[in-house]
C-alpha cells in the first residue's frame, strides 16, 4: 500500500479539484522548447477528466518576486497545454479571489482552467497559511503531481494539504516508484554529475550527496563557483562568489568521504552570452577576464566520459554548458550521448533530472535511452539525500 492516498482513494466527480503540477518548463521566444514536464502529468488530468473532475491546475513559472511580472505569466503555457492534454484548458489571471472562485465554481465535470502563476503572490513562498486558504476556497480537493516542486515547503505544495484532502497525482506516485526502483540500492560506483545554474539552491546539496557517491563531476555555473574558491579567475562567468566557503567546506567534506571531485580543466569561453558567438577553448587557468565560460572544454569531457565509463550507476543533474545556445551544447551533448550508450549496453544505470537537464537529454536525442529520466532537479537530489521533501511527506500526514 502507498504511504499516501491516490487518485485510487478520491471521489472527485463533479468536485473542484486543484491540481499541482509542475509548469516550470524550459521557454525560448515565448515558446515551450521542452514540454516534458506537462506531457507527464496527462494521465492524471485525463484521469482527473474522465471521472468528471472540475479540473483547476495550480502551479510556478521562473522566480518572480511575489508580485505579478508579465515576463513570469503562464498564459503562453495554456496553449501547448491544451494540446497536450487534448482538451480545451481556459487561462485565469489570478491564482485567489473573486475572479479565481467565480471561475472554479462555473466550470462543469471534465473542463479544465489554468490559474496564473502562484509566486505572483508573497504567500506562496513563505507557506502563508491566509494564502493557502485563499487558494483553497476554489478547489474541494488537493492533488500534488508535482515532484519536481515538492522540495519546496510552499502554500500550493504543502500549505493546502493541511486544508483540502490531499492526494497524490499518478506522476509523483511514479516518480517516487521509479526512482526507488532505480536508486533505491544502487551499485557502485556511483558517479554523480552536477551542472546548471541553480548554484545557491543546490550548492549545499552537495555537502551531503558527496557522502553518498564515489565520484562527483560538477560542470556548468555549478563549476565556476567551485573553481574560484580554489582561487582560478573565471572572468565574467556565472559564478556567485559569496559561496566560495561553502564549496571549500564541500570540497573538504568530499575528501573526508573519499568521493572523488571531478572539476573542469578547461573550458569554452565567449565574450557574449548568445549562439554562435566567437568562441576558444582554453586551460581553465587561462579564462581570459572578460569572457565567460559558457561550456567545459574536451579534455573534460573526456575525464567526464572516463568517469562515465567507471560508474555503475550515474545521477546526473544540471547541463555541463549553456546548452541551449550552439556550440555551447558540446559537452552536455557528449557526455549524455556516452551515458547513453553505455546504458544501451547494459554496463550502466543512468538517471537523470531536472527541466533543463530533461531539455538537454532530448537535445542530444537520447531521453529514451537513460534507465529513467525524472523530471525533477533538485528534488530528486534531495530525495537522493534521504530528505524528507515537504511537498510528499505532508501526503503521507494527510
Ligand atoms: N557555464 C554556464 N554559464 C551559464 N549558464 C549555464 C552554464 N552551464 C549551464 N548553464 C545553464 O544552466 C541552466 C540549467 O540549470 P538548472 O536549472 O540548475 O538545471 P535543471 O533545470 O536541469 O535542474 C541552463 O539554462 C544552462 O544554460
Ligand atoms: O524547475 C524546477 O526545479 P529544477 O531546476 O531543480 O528542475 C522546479 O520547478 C522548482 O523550481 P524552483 O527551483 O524555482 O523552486
Amino acid at each position: 500500500m502507498a504511504a499516501f492516498r491516490t487518485l485510487d482513494d478520491a471521489d472527485v466527480k463533479n468536485k473542484r479539484v486543484l491540481v499541482r503540477v509542475d509548469l516550470n518548463v524550459p521557454m525560448q521566444d515565448g515558446k515551450v522548447s521542452d514540454a516534458t514536464r506537462i506531457e507527464r502529468v496527462k494521465p492524471t488530468i485525463t484521469e482527473l477528466a474522465d471521472k468528471g473532475a472540475r479540473i483547476i491546475l495550480l502551479a510556478h513559472f521562473g522566480r518572480p518576486k511575489g508580485a505579478p511580472d508579465a515576463k513570469y505569466s503562464l498564459k503562453p503555457i495554456t496553449e501547448t497545454a491544451a494540446g497536450i492534454f487534448g482538451r480545451p484548458v481556459a487561462f485565469v489571471e489570478d491564482c485567489i479571489g473573486e475572479v479565481a472562485e467565480a471561475s472554479a465554481n462555473a466550470i462543469q465535470g471534465g473542463d479544465i482552467l489554468l490559474f496564473e502563476n502562484t509566486r505572483f503572490h508573497k504567500g506562496e513562498e513563505k507557506n502563508d497559511p491566509d494564502f493557502a486558504k485563499a487558494l483553497a476556497a476554489s478547489g474541494d480537493i488537493f492533488v500534488n503531481d508535482a515532484f519536481s516542486a515538492a522540495h519546496r515547503a510552499h502554500a500550493s505544495t504543502e500549505g493546502l494539504a493541511h486544508i483540502l484532502p490531499a492526494y497524490a497525482g499518478r506522476t509523483l506516485q511514479a516518480e517516487l516508484d521509479a526512482l526507488e526502483k532505480g536508486l533505491g540500492s544502487p551499485e557502485k560506483p556511483v558517479v554523480a554529475i552536477v551542472g546548471g545554474a541553480k548554484v545557491s539552491t543546490k550548492i549545499d546539496l552537495l555537502q551531503n550527496l558527496v557522502t553518498r557517491v564515489d565520484a562527483l563531476v560538477i560542470g556548468g555555473g555549478m563549476a565556476n563557483t567551485f573553481l574560484a574558491a580554489q582561487g582560478v579567475d573565471v572572468g565574467k562567468s556565472l559564478c556567485e562568489h559569496d559561496l566560495a566557503d561553502t564549496a571549500k567546506t564541500i570540497l573538504a567534506a568530499a575528501e573526508k568521504a573519499g568521493c572523488a571531485i571531478v572539476l573542469p580543466t578547461d573550458a569554452v569561453v565567449a565574450r557574449e552570452f548568445k549562439a554562435n558567438a566567437a568562441n576558444e577553448v582554453v586551460a581553465i587557468d587561462a579564462v581570459p577576464a572578460n569572457a565567460m565560460i559558457l561550456d567545459v572544454g574536451p579534455d573534460t569531457v573526456k575525464a567526464v566520459n572516463q568517469w562515465i565509463d567507471k560508474a555503475k550507476t550515474l545521477v546526473w543533474n544540471g547541463p555541463l554548458g549553456a546548452f541551449e545556445i550552439a556550440p555551447f551544447d558540446k559537452a552536455t551533448v557528449a557526455a549524455a550521448q556516452h551515458a547513453a550508450e553505455r546504458t544501451k549496453a547494459a554496463d550502466l544505470v543512468s538517471i537523470a533530472g531536472g527541466g533543463d537537464t530533461v531539455s538537454a537529454l532530448n537535445h542530444a536525442g537520447v531521453e529514451d535511452a537513460f534507465t529513467y529520466v525524472s523530471t525533477a532537479g533538485g528534488a530528486f537530489l534531495e530525495w537522493m539525500e534521504g530528505k524528507d521533501l515537504p511537498g510528499v511527506q505532508v501526503l503521507k500526514q494527510a
